[in-house]
């Protein structure tokens, strides 16, 4: 109760301070009919407190020479700018010729070597523009989502104490500990509806960054803009700073962050504990989503606040989900039914947080196709043969992982099948001769040729190979090795993008990008806008059966089992009513706004489509409008 008065106190100031800065119309205010919608996300004028120079240095309101001349006087900025009004188109075009420069030397290949340049003139536009930022990205999405997402944010986040120019988002540190309940007032906006976290821990394939892990999340957090239409000024990413042990990081005078070994143990617990309290007392509805913590933490937090808190963890339960229609997909591939799921073998490379999430979601999976018993689920697990650093592992392994138990093979069964507690990859493969090879290993190149060459004696007829880990030079393996080796009935997809395959008779080899991103964003905003008090299994599962059923048959048996980014913002939409009509079903949705859930129980599927379409955000400027304080 005493911190809660604090926290009040600090608020009333914290308030005074935000009048000072925005109040954008609040879209909240809308009654909601449920027949009938209007544009939530829309074009009313804009409040301003400032003026001059100050609305110029300010993102959410600047829109630099396209401020029309009558805007210019009534905002006093007549002569702070080049007096040549543009058109947004004009102002866009402008920017793309400065983007496009780098281009020539940029076309070989996806290890750009001028991603980082291109990262920077994108970084600095989203500084000064934010409205011009998102227009760009949402525009060119198949070729700057590589830029601000992955692979490009895992190189960001490498050189990050270097490239740190203006702060995004906001740090919790092990310093913070106590002072978080007010520090969490510091941020300007009274909405959250996203935060991505992460610790830095395991940023992609890439290990401990420490603080300069804050990338990751702001690329997440640029997705969830430009593919659910979260309101940028809505978004927050964090870094939970316990330290790094990363001995170069500790080391390096320039580094961003706590330079100790990570706290551990109850210590590490308290910190993210407040940290959760805080940002929930302050956004009792916010979502937020956990990334890139090594998998030690992630499961156990997971297990700790998916309950009582909205929260999920992309890595375990995004991964698997993406993975699950990835491997549905797969089965069609191959002219079958997706009901023969049960009947594939699956040899999963890596079992860390997102591999052993796609291993329990699978194996559920399984279990609901062959009647969704005990029996069932026991049955299932003779589908999966895992591999981790130490090899196959069984029931021999000493000092299992708890997690990865479920999995370990029976060692008296692996000895009929001419295997043992730490058999290689290439020798899983050739026994096995499985349907499947999925990698989260975080270890390029782990398809070598040689387990490649053991796929051949697949008794699928048309292989799947999933490189899945991140970023490019942590695939398992390429493209084109896969089709070279193997030939052209196979289905590959990876983690980061490649480019499909010139199979040289003609026919084209399909690179799918198998990724998180088809998921996390229309599991946030579907969750946001049912108002679920946390996210549940079946959320989870009805995400990932829209994902499986929105490729079509064609597409499918061409190979294509997951659908291109630029239409990102189309699938995120159908995943979002999809997760909404099931936090409804399970009695979980506590509404939205002007959306109560009694409103929200009478909508039909179109009906939910055209909600979610009217609460997302388009990048579009507002009038301004100023008013005296
Ligand atoms: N495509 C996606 O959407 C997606 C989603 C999540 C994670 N990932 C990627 O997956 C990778 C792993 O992530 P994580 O969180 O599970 O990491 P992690 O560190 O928790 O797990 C890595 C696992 O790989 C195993 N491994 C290491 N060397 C191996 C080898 N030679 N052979 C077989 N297994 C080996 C480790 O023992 C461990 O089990 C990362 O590269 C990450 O970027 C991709
Ligand atoms: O960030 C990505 O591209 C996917 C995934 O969350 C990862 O950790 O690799
Ligand atoms: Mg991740």
């Amino acid at each position: 109760m005493a911190m809660f008065s604090k926290h009040l106190r600090l608020s009333s100031s914290f308030l005074q301070r935000l009048r000072l800065h925005v109040t954008a119309g609040n879209p909240g205010r809308h009654k909601l009919s449920s027949r009938s919608f209007t544009t939530i996300e829309g074009h009313r004028p804009s409040i301003v407190h400032k003026r001059s120079l100050d609305i110029l240095h300010d993102p959410w309101f600047n829109k630099g020479t396209a401020f029309s001349m009558t805007e210019r006087d009534r905002l006093d900025l007549r002569g702070l700018l080049p007096p040549n009004v543009m058109s947004t188109d004009l102002q866009i075009e402008r920017f793309m010729v400065d983007l496009k420069r780098l281009e020539v030397q940029a076309r070989d290949g996806p290890s750009d070597p001028n991603a980082l340049a291109k990262w920077r003139i994108l970084n600095r536009l989203h500084d000064r523009n934010e409205v011009m930022y998102y227009k760009v990205l949402i525009a060119n999405i198949e070729e700057y989502a590589p830029v601000v997402y992955t692979p490009t944010v895992g190189l960001v986040c490498q050189n990050y104490s270097g490239l740190f120019r203006r702060p995004r988002g906001m740090y919790f540190s092990a310093e913070d500990r106590g002072e978080m309940m007010s520090m969490v007032y510091n941020w300007p906006a009274d909405q959250v509806d996203m935060i991505v976290v992460t610790d830095g821990s395991r940023i992609l394939g890439l290990g401990d960054l420490g603080v300069q892990g804050i990338g990751i999340a702001i690329g997440k957090l640029d997705l969830y803009v430009a593919a659910a239409g979260i309101n940028p000024q809505r978004v927050l990413p964090v870094m939970i700073d316990v330290g790094t042990n990363n001995e170069k990081l500790l080391k390096d005078s320039l580094y961003l962050g706590l330079q100790q070994h990570r706290l551990d143990g109850d210590d590490y617990l308290s910190v993210v504990d407040e940290f959760m309290e805080a940002v929930f007392i302050r956004w009792p509805n916010v979502i937020v989503q956990f990334e890139d913590f090594q998998s030690k933490w992630a499961f156990k937090l997971l297990q700790r606040y998916r309950n009582t808190y909205r929260m999920f963890n992309d890595d375990v339960q995004g991964t698997a989900g993406v993975a699950i229609a990835g491997l549905l997909g797969a089965v069609r591939a191959q002219g079958r039914s997706m009901i023969d799921f049960p009947k594939q073998k699956i040899v999963v490379a890596g079992a860390g947080s997102a591999g052993i999430g796609v291993l329990n979601a699978a194996r559920k999976t399984m279990a609901r196709m062959l009647g969704n018993n005990e029996e069932a689920f026991k049955s299932a697990k003779s589908q999966f043969w895992v591999v981790d650093a130490q090899g196959l592992i069984t029931e021999g392994r000493e000092n299992i992982d708890p997690d990865a138990l479920p999995f370990a093979r029976n060692l008296k069964e692996m000895g009929r099948q001419g295997l043992r507690e730490g058999a290689s990859l290439v020798e899983v493969v050739k026994q096995v001769k499985p349907d499947v090879l999925l990698g989260l290993s975080a270890v390029g190149g782990l398809f070598s040729k040689e387990v490649l060459e053991a796929l051949k004696g697949s008794t699928s007829t048309r292989p799947a190979i999933f490189a899945m880990s991140n970023p490019t030079k942590n695939a398992e393996c390429t493209p084109e090795e896969a089709f070279s080796i193997l030939g052209e009935n196979i289905i590959f997809a990876s983690g980061s993008p490649f480019s499909d395959v010139d199979l040289g008779n003609g026919n084209v080899g399909h690179c799918n990008q198998g990724n998180n991103m088809y998921l996390f964003p229309g599991i946030g905003l579907g969750t946001l806008l049912s108002g679920a008090r946390i996210v549940s299994d079946g959320m989870l599962q009805a995400a990932a059966e829209c994902l499986a059923a929105y490729m079509s048959e064609e597409e499918v048996l061409q190979g294509i089992i997951f659908p291109s980014i630029s239409r990102i913002r189309d699938i995120t939409k159908e995943v979002a009513a999809a997760v909404i009509k099931e936090a409804v079903e399970e009695d979980l949705a506590e509404g939205y706004h002007g959306m109560d859930p009694r409103e929200l129980r009478k909508l039909n599927q179109d009906e939910i489509a055209e909600y979610v379409k009217n609460h997302m955000w388009s990048p579009e400027y507002p009038t301004l409008v100023y008013k005296k304080d």
